[in-house]
């Protein structure tokens, strides 16, 4: 498959600090590809160069066929999107003002503005002024703001952090849907049940370096003990190694009818992550 993005051996240096270091991946076209680590881990330093905010210290970057040389240009910023902490919209301004004035510039069709809406839950609230509104729906304008112009990759810093969990399921069924229609998604999260749900692969970011990339199922497995956790109706939880010696007592306690749950280890990304690094992801 054809990439999106080529990041060879980025480094960024703030002053003296190293903010990241020799950061190298690929993203696949159509792919939905996450950013992982804890508070200060690089994650938006690594997006602002690939949006073209910051420039590098070293490395290369490549992303839709352009060279970071042309990232400052109009046909380069039509093909991405981007939610990010510096995102802003007019407060003074309506929801359906703000993204009118993002169609203009992009060229885009008014009639994308309804849609969008649709797709971030804000139908209701088209005609408020944005000082009206909570931070979560100002987050899901800014969002139909990244993807109205419908970009091919679109970066999305941190996309759920301020939302309840019937939004965040939405905005999770709205990125799947863009996601299958062809749209490359860039995305970084705290949040590890958002990436095993979303992302095709994930990268592990811990001070500044990648520290582990892959598909969440293949990293769970590949971190798995392999064992099986048992749970009895007389609530006994048992270890039991996955050898071929131990499929008999398995094999006897489900004919004895005592099993009353049965589990493979494979350990979620949060606690993958925290074997890796020592550090929480939250
Ligand atoms: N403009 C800057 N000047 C100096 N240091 C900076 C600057 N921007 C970031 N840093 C430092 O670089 C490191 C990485 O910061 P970055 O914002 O990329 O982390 P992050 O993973 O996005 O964190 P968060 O999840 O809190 O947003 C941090 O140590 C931060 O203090």
């Amino acid at each position: 498959m054809e990439n999106a993005m080529k990041v060879t051996g980025l480094r960024k240096v703030f002053n003296q600090h190293t903010a990241i270091e020799d950061v190298s991946f690929n993203v696949k076209r159509g792919e939905i590809f996450g950013l992982l680590g804890p508070s200060g881990s690089g994650k938006t330093t690594t997006i602002k160069i690939l949006t073209g905010e910051l420039l590098q210290t070293s490395g290369d970057v490549k992303v839709l066929d352009f060279d970071i040389a042309f990232f400052k240009t109009p046909d380069f910023k039509s093909r991405i999107g981007i939610l990010s902490d510096n995102s802003s919209l007019y407060d003074r301004l309506t929801v359906y003002d703000n993204l009118k004035l993002f169609c203009k510039l992009y060229d885009a069709p008014l009639e994308q503005i309804d849609v969008m809406l649709e797709e971030v839950n804000l139908k209701d609230a088209r005609n408020k002024a944005v000082s009206k509104l909570s931070k979560g729906m100002k987050q899901r304008v800014l969002l139909a703001k990244a993807l109205i112009h419908k970009p091919d990759l679109v970066f999305l810093d941190e996309p759920t952090s301020a939302l309840d969990p019937g939004n965040i399921a939405h905005i999770h069924r709205g990125l799947q849907k863009l996601n299958e229609a062809g749209t490359t998604i860039f995305i970084t999260t705290h949040d590890m049940e958002e990436a095993t749900k979303l992302c095709d692969r994930v990268a592990f970011l811990d001070k500044g370096r990648i520290q582990e990339l892959g598909n969440p199922n293949a990293l769970r497995y590949k971190y798995s003990t392999h064992a099986f956790h048992v749970e009895t109706f007389d609530d006994k939880r048992l270890v039991i190694e996955n050898e071929r010696e131990n499929a008999d007592e398995i094999k006897e306690l489900i004919a004895t009818g005592k099993v009353k749950s049965i589990q493979s280890d494979n350990p979620t990304l949060g606690q993958i992550f925290l074997k890796i690094t020592g550090k929480e992801l939250v």
